[in-house]
């Protein structure tokens, strides 16, 4: 066992000892649009069921670097490889249309913005729907309880199914869109700020939900965010990022209880001034 999983919880080191070979792994993957301007020969593995954080200041490149992962941002250079229970591929190795397909049988992405990742003219039920349709579900009775069952599980009331998401709170927006790619169950999910944006106590609330969700469906998460306690709250593991690099990496706790690079500590001292 390595030493990461020894020092994760009893279920977390369950599942990192049941498997041999990362869900996602990055080798040396580089995307500058200019010096300091995105990132830089990035490594790092992501296990099934595990969340990873990844923080850092405006511009540092995080966003750039969900992008490159989740296969919307060819890289200048590296790899990126999802490794699923029947096989393993370089996204970018892949065709368009391949890549395209494998993104949507086994990613999900929610957008910090909830109506980039939303159909603001069709239903919230339609949202839901039009991702078991693309999945090949064909049963509209099937589809519209699925639908319905997803809302509850979000906590939105199964009145507005036929509503348009325009007429929704950002609060409900963004737990629409997270029901909306979570109903074909995939594997990995990437996100990017989701709760950035939102009131203090809708963020509580978003924040709780997505906790009992990932737990509950065991999901592997990248989330982007520049909030610790976001990052405390969900992440088993964080990456730090600093202009392009990063700068530290670790499990979250050891890391936000005892940050060792400058700027982590900076980054850490300036939430406990707040
Ligand atoms: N399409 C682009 N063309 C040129 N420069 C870009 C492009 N997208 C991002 N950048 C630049 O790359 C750097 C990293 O941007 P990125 O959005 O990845 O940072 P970030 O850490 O996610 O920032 P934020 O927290 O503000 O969203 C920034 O300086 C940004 O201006």
């Amino acid at each position: 066992m390595t030493n990461l999983a020894t020092q994760l919880p009893p279920t977390k080191q369950a599942l990192l000892l049941e498997q041999h070979e990362a869900l996602l792994e990055a080798c040396n993957l580089s995307m500058l649009y200019a010096p300091g301007k995105g990132f830089e020969a990035l490594n790092l593995q992501l296990y099934r069921g595990e969340v990873l954080a990844i923080v850092g200041e405006s511009g540092s490149g995080k966003t750039t670097l969900l992008k490159a992962l989740s296969g919307r941002l060819t890289p200048q250079s590296g790899s990126v490889t999802f490794s699923s229970e029947q096989h393993s591929v370089d996204l970018y190795q892949l065709s368009e249309a391949q890549r395209r397909r494998l993104i949507r049988e086994h990613f999900g992405i929610v957008h910090q913005h909830p109506l980039d990742g939303l159909r603001p003219m069709v239903s919230a039920g339609g949202n839901i729907g039009e991702r078991l349709m693309e999945a090949g579900c064909r049963h509209y009775g099937d589809i519209r309880k699925q639908a319905l069952n997803w809302l509850k599980a979000v906590e939105i009331d199964s009145s507005r199914i036929d509503d348009l998401p325009i007429t929704f709170s950002g609060g409900m927006q963004q737990r629409l869109q997270i029901a909306r790619n979570l109903v074909t169950h995939p594997q990995l999910v990437f996100m990017d700020e989701p709760t950035g944006g939102l009131d203090v106590s809708v963020q509580a609330r978003l924040l709780d939900l997505l906790r009992k969700l990932v737990s509950e469906l065991q999901l592997a998460v990248v989330i982007v965010t520049h909030d610790l306690a976001v990052a405390r709250l969900l992440a088993d593991r964080i990456m730090v990022m600093k202009q392009g690099q990063v700068v530290e990496s670790g499990l979250c706790d050891q890391v936000l209880d005892d940050p060792h690079h400058a700027y982590t500590q900076l980054l850490v001292s300036s939430v406990l001034q707040q």
